[in-house]
Order: structure tokens, then sequence, then C-alpha cells
């Protein structure tokens, strides 16, 4: 029986229409996936589910019933619970605080501190989330706290869940109890909506799905058995794509960039590897295996305890990310959106703010060259907006993910780019312009080095791959030579062996 019903959800923004039309239902007690291309409307379907926005037309039923919520408050009423990617937690508050500002334990009014945090202990063993209750929320990796807003859902008895993209901070482990929480859910006849661009996860999880291109529907699945992969990505970008890797030989030219030795106070053992002109080196490893840490080391973003790195056989100064740009290096970072977003700014500015610098030596700029870069960028990467003079706080997070990407992209000058998780949140039409864009770079003579944690991706778009493992260099293997279960396996750490990272899994 249908339990949540979407009907005829229309929803515009000026120059946008983020939702028109869109209707479609979902059984009780099941996991509905949410897909579609950055921009097709997924966060805004669940911002009116949430009582956050209200739809232009078109009504919700939950159980039969229309819901008439004019706020987030009203549909939390209702037993509505969205899980955002930017948490709701009050961080000053301890994760029992925050359980009980969710209302719970909701009967007999007052209830003293010692008594709350045991309640929410023995509430937490229960459900099977390893959080100290007294634990201020600061304190908590990103990991941990999503765990508590989930938490928060399964002691509300939340009918309806929504959780937009959960796993993209998670670490494979956190993912694991995510997944079991999201069973418990569904055994107690939630129906829960799944926003993931991570097909694996669809698959897996999901009884039923829909897919939205451009604000309209695109298909509905009632049952997600029998649907294939390429399906669901012809539904979504609305066209074939065969090959989403595209890789292509390269000739490889003199050795561009060599790390000897690197170390540093969190990545202990010394690492060392090279590049040439013209090659993609990709660095694989769960998270917590210290490619980040590598990467800032190579840079010079953390100081280094030794080693060396040269750029065309110079040495570059250490500990000095300036050094390190004006020798032809770039470091893409992996959380560009929290990184990299000027608000209040154009995509236009967005795009041109670094690589201004080439265009107007003098500090002047040049209109026509700025706007023909931001131009070239929206339509490559399909970046969805009505014009490049948009604000970027107004695009989808996926989006503004894009805008940040074609930054770096469109720099000039640069001998090698270090690319932290290139694609991490952005749709399948979009991943394979990037990698188009990165072998374009490579085949004028840039050294790439990327940096991803998934394995699809490294093994489709590298010429070689680094594994790397607690800190240490597990393997280095050359293209006709990939082979996925020797890769997992030289990344799965040994159980016997002392982590040398020295930070938290997921303390970043
Ligand atoms: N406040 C706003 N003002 C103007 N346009 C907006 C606003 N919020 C969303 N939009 C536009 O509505 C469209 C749908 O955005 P939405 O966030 O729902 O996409 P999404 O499918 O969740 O994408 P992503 O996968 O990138 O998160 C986009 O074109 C976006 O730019």
């Amino acid at each position: 029986m249908a339990f949540l019903e979407f009907k005829h959800i229309s929803k515009g923004y000026p120059g946008v229409q983020a939702l028109a039309d869109v209707s479609f239902s979902v059984e009780k007690g099941a996991v509905h996936g949410l897909m579609g291309e950055n921009g097709a409307g997924k966060s805004t379907l669940i911002r009116v589910l949430s009582g956050d926005q209200a739809a232009d037309a078109g009504s919700i039923l939950i159980d039969g019933e229309e819901q008439r919520y004019g706020s987030v408050r009203d549909a939390f009423h209702a037993g509505v619970i969205v899980i955002h990617q930017e948490l709701q937690l009050v961080p000053e508050l301890t994760v029992a605080e925050n359980l009980w500002l969710g209302r719970f334990p909701a009967k007999g009014g007052v209830i003293n501190g010692k008594t709350l945090i045991e309640t929410v202990r023995s509430k937490l063993e229960e459900i099977g989330i390893d959080v100290d209750p007294s634990a201020k929320v600061s304190s908590l990796s990103i990991g941990a706290r999503q765990m508590v807003e989930i938490a928060k859902a399964v002691m509300l008895d939340a009918r309806v869940i929504a959780l937009d993209e959960p796993t993209s901070s998670l670490s494979s482990r956190e993912s694991e109890i995510l997944f079991s929480l999201i069973e418990k859910l569904k055994a107690k006849g939630a129906v829960i909506l799944y926003v993931s661009h991570r097909l694996d996860e669809i698959f897996r999880l999901c009884d039923s799905l829909t897919v939205l291109r451009d604000g309209k529907l695109a298909a509905h699945h009632p049952e997600i058995a029998g649907t294939t992969r390429e399906q669901i990505i012809s539904e979504m970008v609305g066209r074939e794509i065969s090959d989403i890797w595209g890789w292509r030989a390269r000739p490889l030219g003199e050795m561009r960039l060599e790390a000897k030795d690197l170390s540093g106070p969190r990545l202990r053992n010394p690492i060392s590897f090279s590049v040439r002109r013209g090659e993609i080196l990709g660095f694989f490893g769960l998270i917590g295996a210290g490619r980040s840490e590598m990467a800032r080391l190579l840079y010079g973003a953390d100081a280094r305890d030794q080693g060396q790195v040269r750029i065309d056989g110079a040495a570059v100064l250490p500990d000095d990310p300036k050094a390190a740009i004006d020798a032809g290096m770039v470091l893409c970072p992996e959380d560009r959106k929290s990184d990299g977003i000027v608000q209040g700014r154009s995509i236009e500015e967005n795009i041109a703010i670094s690589s201004r610098r080439h265009f107007s030596p003098f500090g002047i700029l040049n209109p026509k060259k700025e706007a023909a870069l931001a131009d070239e960028f929206i339509a490559r990467l399909r970046v969805r907006t009505p014009s490049r003079k948009q604000d970027i706080i107004n695009l989808s997070g996926g989006n503004q993910q894009k805008v940040i990407l074609g930054r770096w992209l469109s720099e000039q000058g640069v001998k090698v780019l270090v690319i932290d998780e290139p694609t991490r949140g952005i749709d399948v039409g979009a991943k394979s312009e990037i990698y188009d864009i990165l072998y374009e770079l490579a085949a004028g003579g840039m050294a790439i080095v990327v940096i991803s944690s998934e394995l699809p991706e490294v093994m489709g778009i590298s010429d070689r791959i680094v594994v790397m493992c607690q800190g240490r260099v597990a393997a280095d293997v050359a293209r006709p030579n990939f082979d996925e279960r020797s890769i997992l396996t030289a990344a799965l750490p040994d159980k016997n062996a002392a982590g040398t990272i020295q930070h938290q899994e997921h303390g970043r």
C-alpha cells in the first residue's frame, strides 16, 4: 500500500523550475532511492517534504492523509525527519542533550541530567550505536554526528526519514553501521527516502527508485530488481553513456614529479613515488590510509620531517605552499565546497578567481576572457544554472562542486595537478566530462595525481596506481596489471599491524 505519496509537486526559483509536476508514491517499510544529476531537484523535493520550503503546487500524503504543514516543526510532528548533508545538531550540547531536544524521552516533563544520560546510553546500546551520550557533539567526528542524527530518527519513531547523501563523509565501517540502522528503521515500517549518487549503495539498500531529470520525473521503478546500472544512468542523463571512463593511451614523457622519502608528523613512514609528463597516477586507499596527508606534505601545507620533492629535476622548497605553486604545482583539495566557495559572488567570479592573475598581470580585469572561461566550464561540466551571473550560493551542492573544480581545471601554466576526490558528489554525466578534461591536461604534458576512495574510478582513469594502507605504500601497479581483488587486498589494513597514521580515522 502506498504510504508516502507526492502528487503533482512543483517548485520554482527565479529563472529555474526546480520541480515540475512530480508525482510518485512509496510503500510502507520500503527504502526508496532518489537519483538524478546535480540540480535535478532531489534536495528541493526533500525540502518540500520537510516543511522547509513550500511547494508552489501539489500535495503530500502520508498514510492516506494530506499533510498541510507550514514549517519544519509541523513536519517533525507529522513524523517526518530529514537528515541533511549539513548536520543539524547543536555542537555545544552533549549527545544526550541533543537527543533530548528531539523530545526524547517525551513523556514525563522534567528529567535530571544523570537519568537523561543513562536513558540515552541504554537506548544507543539497544540501537547499536557506539557513541558516548555525555560527549559534546563538537568533539565527535562527522560520522559519529551522523549516527546521532539517525539515533534521533529511530528513537522518535519517525514515519518518514529522508537521508541526503548520508555516506559522503563516512568511513566504510561507519557506512556499514548506517546501513544496518536503515534496515532497523525499515523493519519498524518507516519509509526511507535515500538520496545518493552511488549506484552500488542504491542497489544494495533500495527496494524502489525514482529518477529525476531537470526537475521532472524521468523514471519510477516500483521494484528495483530487474533494472540495470546502464538503464538508470541513461534515465538520469537522458542519453546513453557507454564508457564513463573513456581512458585512452597517451605518450609519457620525461620525469615531471619526484617525491622521495616524504614523511611528516601525521605520516611517519617515508613515501616515495614519481610521475612522468602526461601520466595520471591514482592514489587509492580507504579513508584514513594517509593519501590526503601525503598530498599535504607534497604541497608543503604540512611541515615535513624529511624528504624531497622535485619538479622537472629542480628541488621545491619544503613546507611552503607558495613555493610549490611557483614551481607549478596545484592542489585541489578534497573538501572543495567548504574550502572553496566565495559566497555572494557569481559563478563567473568563482571560476576566474585564481586564473585571473594569468589574464590580468597588472591587476586589470579582462571581463571578456573571464566570461568565455565561465561559459566554457558551465557547458563542459553541465552546471545547471540560468546564467554565469548567478550567485554560487543558489546552486545545488553538486553544481557548486563543479564550479570550484572548474576553477582548478582552468588554471594555466600548471605542471603538476594533485586532485583529491575529483568527483565526490558529482553526477555521472559530469564525471565523464571531468575525466576528459584530465586526459586533455595530461596530453598537454601535465603530471596528474588523482586521490580517490572509489576503486572503479581509480582503475578507470589511472595509468598507474599507488595503493596506500595505514600510512604506507602497499602496492604500485601499472595499468595492464590492474586487478580489483589484489588492489583491495593491499588497501585493507592488516588487523595485527599498528596504525601509523597519527589522527583518528575521521578526525579531519
Ligand atoms: N534558493 C534558490 N534560489 C535559486 N535557485 C535555486 C535555489 N535552490 C535551488 N535552486 C535551483 O534549483 C535546482 C534544483 O536544485 P536541487 O538542490 O534540488 O538539486 P539536487 O538534485 O539536490 O542536486 P545535487 O545533486 O547537486 O545536490 C538547481 O538548478 C538549483 O540551482
